[in-house]
């Protein structure tokens, strides 16, 4: 069997149906594939998101894929301090990632692209030198799938962007790893999201608690990949040590984070990469939605923009916008992480205790100056000589 298409996207979570349902609103022929049986299913996500992304990236508000809205977050130090930040309005919701995922499927379909479940990209067809497509197995039958731009969209274990000659190498330690629970948890206020730091709870995470009802919530824990013990370990140990019974798993995830490593040139010739195939991820809470969405909202303009003006080139300039703004937002993030991950317990019990002035959602978005507004605010406490130099490595 052979197809032939303007352009074909691996892979059906974020990036990819974002980009699908760009190109085809603006006419061009788009294949969207993805391997899983059921596109959604299973999910790898504490499924957090702001809500500004619904109208940002022209997504309808459907209670059918928000199990929550949520009114800010609660921050805990590794001694117990506590930083609660309560907004008036609802600031993000929890989703259903499952019903999300297939939505913007069945978006990017409604607007004009194929779109198969359980069709897998296995390498891509090379004709003179040129990439011209991708090889793919569809149920049980294999494809030949040509296209003139093809998006790799398939996800932190990605191949495509890799076989098409694009360097998406990170070191280990530029990876999270995560374990999490669908459980059923009680006695944490179910409006706000609720995070754990400390170097013996998740060293360089976090346990999160991201509620989805009253009494259930996705209970999970993202720690350095090179650690020697396995962040089911630490996730295990936090439940047991503040007596919460984990007898009552609805689901259980694993999954794979990359918070680093962007990477460099995102498109060669007729090949973009996006999304956690990229590491376009924010590298401090390892959230990676609105990243992808971002992404695939950038690099659908250009590909249309290509199509429109037959001129292939025009792609890069994908790669120069996507640095010029989000990822030059993303690596002043990660300077921040770099500084944070070094901070013993004694520091962020004191900078939880510090930062409760400060706006906790512009520092998670990478806007530093207020964690440095507020911690000069206390030079006697703060200004050891080794915090004086993490605070200048912000700079
Ligand atoms: C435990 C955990 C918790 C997280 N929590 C949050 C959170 O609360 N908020 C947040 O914003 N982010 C969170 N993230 C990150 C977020 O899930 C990702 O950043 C986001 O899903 C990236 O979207 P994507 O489209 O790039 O990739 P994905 O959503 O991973 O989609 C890639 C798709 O490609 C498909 N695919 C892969 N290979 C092939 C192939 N060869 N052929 C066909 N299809 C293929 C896969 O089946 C998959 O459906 C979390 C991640 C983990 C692991």
């Amino acid at each position: 069997m052979t197809w032939k298409y303007d352009v074909v996207v691996v892979g059906s979570g974020i990036a990819g149906p974002i980009v699908a349902r760009n190109v085809a609103k603006a006419g061009f022929s788009v294949l969207l594939i993805d391997k899983k049986w059921a596109i959604g299913t299973p999910k790898q996500c504490a499924e957090g998101i702001s809500i500004k992304v619904f109208d940002k990236y022209d997504i309808p508000y459907d209670k059918r894929f928000i199990n929550r809205e949520i009114y800010g977050a609660k921050l805990y130090s590794p001694s117990g301090y506590e930083l609660e930040m309560r907004y008036k309005e609802v600031s993000g919701v929890i989703l259903e990632r499952k019903v999300f995922d297939k939505m913007l499927a069945y978006y990017a379909a409604k607007a004009g692209a194929d779109v198969l479940a359980r069709t897998e990209a296995l390498d891509v067809i090379k004709k003179d030198g040129k990439i011209v497509g991708i090889k793919a197995k569809h149920e049980d039958e294999p494809v030949e799938i040509h296209a003139d731009i093809i998006v790799a969209a398939d996800g932190v274990e990605s191949t495509i962007a890799r076989k098409a000659g694009i360097n998406t190498y990170a070191p280990p330690h530029e990876f999270d790893s995560s374990y999490e629970y669908e459980m059923l948890i009680e006695g944490f206020d179910p409006d706000l999201i609720h995070l754990w730091f400390g170097n013996e709870i998740a060293p360089r995470g976090y346990v999160w608690v991201f509620p989805k009802d009253e009494d259930r919530a996705n209970v999970g824990i993202g720690i350095n990949s090179d650690n020697p013990k396995t962040a089911k370990y630490y996730l295990d140990k936090w439940l047991k040590e503040n007596n919460i019974p984990a007898k009552k798993l609805l689901e259980v995830n694993v999954g794979v984070v990359p918070v680093g490593g962007f990477v460099k040139e995102l498109v060669k010739d007729n090949v973009l990469v996006v999304g956690d195939a990229a590491r376009q991820v924010n590298p401090m809470h390892g959230g990676g939605m609105a990243e992808a969405m971002e992404a695939g909202t950038i690099a659908s303009k250009w590909i249309v923009k290509a199509l429109e003006e037959e001129n292939i080139s025009l792609l890069q300039n994908y790669t120069r916008e996507w640095w010029e703004t989000d990822g030059k937002r993303l690596e002043k993030v990660l300077k921040v992480r770099r500084v944070t991950e070094k901070l013993t317990d004694e520091d962020l019990d004191l900078f939880i205790q510090l930062l409760s002035g400060a706006d906790a959602e512009k520092i998670a978005a990478g806007d530093y100056v207020e964690v440095i507004k507020t911690l000069l605010k206390h030079p006697k406490v703060l200004m050891s000589k080794r915090r004086l130099n993490l605070l200048k490595e912000l700079l």
